[in-house]
Order: C-alpha cells, then sequence, then structure tokens
C-alpha cells in the first residue's frame, strides 16, 4: 500500500509543482500591478514607505477603485498565496488518508533496532543491509543517523547510539569538515545519552580541533561540555532487563539445542478422525497440530478480518510497545466458514467453543498480524479470577489457547514459552495449543509465553481463547490435583 502510494505521491508531487510555478507567475503579475500604483516614495528613516495614488474616498468612484483594488490585487493575491488548493493534488491519488507520520517513522527505526538486540545482528552487517543472511540495499549516512537518533532518546536501546554513530560516521566524507563534525557532534550525543562523560569528551574535542579558531562552533562546543559536567560521576547507562526477558530473547534466536521430536496421533471427537500433533511440551502440554486449516481457508480469516484490524490494546488499555500488532475479531456468526472452523476446534480437541444457552465457551476468533519487527512480550492469556468475573462473567477464564498460523515465517516471528523452553515455529496451516490453566483450575504461569519480533515477511495468526464455562467434560479435574493433559485424548 504504501509502496503503491509512494508511485501516487511522486505523482502528485510533479503536478503541485507545476501548478504552484503558474500560481507563482500570477503573483508576479499581480505584484507588477500593485507596484504601478505607486506614484513615489517617502523616506522614513531607512525605510522606503511607497506613496500610492491619492484618492479622494468621499468620491463615489475613488471609494469603488479603492474597494476594487483590495478585492482584485490585495485579497486576490493574499488568498492566492495561502491557498491550499494545489495540496489536493499531492493528496488526491493516495490510497489512505493518512501518511506515515514521524511516530511512525521513530517505530520503524525502534524496530530495527528491536530485531537488532533480539536477533544480535551487528551494526555493520545491518548498516550494509545484510539482516540474518537476507541482502538489501546498505543504509545512507542519514538512515543511521537517524537510527541512532532514535536509539539514544529511546528508553530500552541507548546502548546502540554508539554503534550507529560510528556506521554513520563511517559513511562520512572525511575531507568534508561540515559532515565530520556532524558525525562527531553524532557521537558526543550517543555518548551523553549513556551519560559516558569520557566518550562524550572525546567527541567534543574532536569537534573543537577540527575548526580551532572558529568562535561560534566553540560557543556551541562549551554548552556541551557543561552538559558534560553535569553527568561526571553519574554511572553509564545499563538495560534494564529479567533474566526471563532475557530468556524470551535467546529462545528467539533459538539458542537452545533442540528438543527431540515427539509426535502421536491425536484422537478428535469424530472415532476415525487422527491429528498429527507434535508434543513440544509435556507438563503443561503445548502441542503444534499440523493440517487443520487449509491454505483458502486461512486466506479467507485474514480477508474477513481485514478491515476491521486495529493497533492491538490489552484489557486495562494501550498496550505500548509490549504488542506491537494489528487485531481485529470475527465473530462465528459473521460467515459460515468462520463458525466451520470453529466448530472444527472443537471436534479436533474436544473442548466445546459454541455458546450453550446464551452463554459463550469461547472467545470470537481474534485475528492477529505483526508487520516487522511486531512483537508480543511475554505474558498470561489468563487473568486474575476477580479480572475475568469481572470481563467474562460466567464463560470465566481461558482455559486453552489454540492459535492458528495463518502464514508461515522464515525468519523470527516464533510462539514461545519461557519457563518451559519451548519456541514454536509458525507453519501456515498449523496451529499451537496449549493449557493456561491446570486441570485444578489453578492458573498455570509456566504457559508464560510471547510472540517474537518477526524479522521478514507478515506474521498472521488467530487466536481461539476457550473458556472454563461447559468444559467440565471435555476437560474434567482429573483425580489428583496436578493431573496432566498427555493422557486425555491420547
Ligand atoms: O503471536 C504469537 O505467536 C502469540 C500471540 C499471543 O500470545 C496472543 O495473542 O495472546
Ligand atoms: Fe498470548
Amino acid at each position: 500500500m504504501l509502496l503503491k502510494n509512494e508511485d501516487n505521491l511522486l505523482n502528485g508531487l510533479e503536478k503541485y509543482y507545476e501548478a504552484e510555478e503558474v500560481k507563482l507567475e500570477w503573483m508576479k503579475e499581480n505584484l507588477q500591478k500593485m507596484e504601478d500604483l505607486i506614484k513615489d516614495y517617502e523616506l522614513v528613516g531607512d525605510t522606503k514607505i511607497p506613496i500610492f495614488e491619492p484618492l479622494n474616498l468621499n468620491h463615489p468612484i475613488d471609494s469603488f477603485r479603492l474597494f476594487q483594488r483590495f478585492q482584485n490585487l490585495w485579497i486576490a493575491s493574499t488568498q492566492k498565496a495561502t491557498s491550499t488548493q494545489n495540496m489536493k493534488l499531492i493528496t488526491d491519488g493516495l490510497s489512505i488518508t493518512e501518511l506515515p507520520k514521524k511516530d511512525d517513522f521513530d517505530g520503524s527505526c525502534l524496530s530495527v533496532l528491536r530485531i537488532q538486540r533480539t536477533y544480535k545482528i551487528d551494526t555493520k552487517d545491518l548498516a550494509n543491509g545484510h539482516v540474518l543472511g537476507v541482502q538489501t540495499e546498505p543504509l545512507s549516512k542519514t538512515e543511521c543517523q537517524e537510527i541512532a537518533r532514535v536509539a539514544e532518546e529511546s528508553a530500552n536501546f541507548k546502548d546502540y547510539g554508539i554503534a550507529w554513530r560510528l556506521a554513520a560516521l563511517e559513511r562520512t566524507n572525511q575531507s568534508d569538515s561540515s559532515s565530520l563534525r556532524d558525525a562527531y557532534l553524532g557521537l558526543v550525543n550517543a555518548h551523553l545519552a549513556l551519560e559516558n562523560s569520557t566518550g562524550a569528551e572525546e567527541f567534543a574535542e574532536r569537534v573543537l580541533d577540527l575548526d580551532p579558531e572558529n568562535e561560534t562552533l566553540y560557543e556551541e562546543v562549551l554548552k556541551l561540555f557543561i552538559q558534560i559536567e553535569g553527568i561526571k560521576g553519574h554511572s553509564i547507562w545499563k538495560r534494564n532487563v529479567t533474566t526471563e526477558f532475557e530468556r524470551y530473547e535467546a529462545l528467539c534466536r533459538n539458542d537452545f539445542p533442540p528438543k527431540p521430536l515427539v509426535c502421536r496421533y491425536r484422537k478428535g471427537r469424530i472415532p476415525y478422525e487422527l491429528i498429527k500433533e507434535e508434543l513440544l511440551n509435556i507438563d503443561p502440554l503445548i502441542s503444534l497440530v499440523y493440517d487443520v486449516i487449509s491454505e483458502k481457508e486461512a486466506d479467507k480469516l485474514v480477508d474477513l478480518a481485514y478491515p476491521s484490524m486495529a493497533r492491538a490494546q490489552m484489557i486495562g488499555g494501550w498496550s505500548g510497545n509490549n504488542r506491537i500488532s494489528k487485531v481485529g475479531w470475527l465473530n462465528d456468526e459473521q460467515d459460515k466458514m468462520v463458525e466451520k472452523i470453529a466448530n472444527r476446534i472443537n471436534r479436533l480437541i474436544h473442548l466445546k467453543t459454541a455458546k450453550i444457552s446464551g452463554v459463550m465457551t469461547a472467545e470470537p476468533f481474534q485475528v492477529v498480524t505483526y508487520g516487522i519487527g511486531g512483537q508480543y512480550e511475554p505474558h498470561k492469556d489468563f487473568f486474575e479470577p476477580h479480572v475475568s468475573e469481572s470481563s467474562f462473567g460466567q464463560s470465566r477464564n481461558r482455559i486453552a489457547t489454540f492459535i492458528f498460523y495463518l502464514s508461515s515465517i522464515s525468519h523470527g516471528g516464533a510462539t514461545v514459552f519461557p519457563e518451559v523452553n519451548v519456541t514454536v515455529n509458525p507453519v501456515k496451516g498449523a496451529a499451537a495449543l496449549w493449557y493456561n490453566m491446570k486441570r485444578s483450575g489453578e492458573g498455570d504461569t509456566r504457559t508464560i509465553h510471547a510472540g517474537c519480533p518477526v524479522v521478514l515477511g507478515q506474521k498472521w495468526v488467530a487466536n481461539k481463547w476457550i473458556h472454563e464455562y461447559g468444559q467440565e467434560w471435555t476437560r474434567p479435574c482429573g483425580l489428583v490435583s496436578d493431573a496432566q493433559d498427555l493422557d486425555l485424548y491420547s
């Protein structure tokens, strides 16, 4: 969509430029007519004040003349000058009403940084357009500076500022002293962001050395030295991160040795229907079931949800950067195919998904898409009992999650479980299944999970959150409080 808009924008901007040229020509002519009205000049101090043709405002013709002059010359000119009519030429062909804003651009820089950190990609490789074996055009000096700026301004990525400023320096023409000055000033900023006074001082001095006689530059650098004085003795900025979060990132990178592959056929409700299930963890049970949604159905879910998709929020409001994705909801009643897919979950894993006497046993499908750098940080799908009660009433908490993968992702985008070291790589047509609550009814914190940042492509999933209500016989409590799920339906 944005690429198409680039074509249209270029076209629109060309038309705008031509129209503005015509407008300027008209204004020049009008200005000439105005100047022709000047009969003489009066000198007040150094300023030349024009004297217009004297008008007798008691005379109807002169009065008329003044008005017509205002109307045809002054007002017409100022209106023309301030008219935004030509702007329409730029926006006319656009297929979206709003162009990306600074926040969107900064967001895309943060995506690069998030991908870089999570997948431990060297700045040099990234700046050269090299991402996990996939090559694109190298980044320019300005692009490196922009990423550095966003890193320095961010709460989480300040430690990447220096590397990006150095990449910008590498792309700077060493014989152009004003560009070199900008590159060094950038490095001062990167060190200031980290509260590293020694580094900041080193580059501030380099700026001075470029042109020691330059007074204005001296003034500018002096201000920096004052700032540097202010951070002396501070400890250098360090990222604040939990070990769980580090484990999340390590799982995203597939840093752990692969677990042995364990598969089985799982029995669905129809005796002859067996589902290919890869057991990724036994307790709590986390599995990947294959071939549960066709290519056509997956694409249809995406198409149906697409028009209503909006930036994801979480219960309780805005999610910040914990969840960077867009979501849309699909009710079973909305389309026969949606209902059919929801019913299939029940047929395959026994848990109910349809309403019982008007009470829901599962939420509508939540279709989620993540763009490049999109992610969902570690979280639980179930709620504290009082929250689930106030949000869902009788249908209570989310007993299980069934998540269809509607696209395959070659780099990044895995669903990971940091408490039990499980990584699920999205495969279109498959679905992951886990139980958020123990069979005793207690929330199972071992099911904390996350969606890793997407590196290449677009990730699409559809969540079906299945609730406690109605599952008394489909997932009975078991005889012991820590009853497992493996023996059910095997
Ligand atoms: O996108 C993923 O892999 C996980 C999504 C998820 O956990 C959620 O939407 O609750
Ligand atoms: Fe989740």
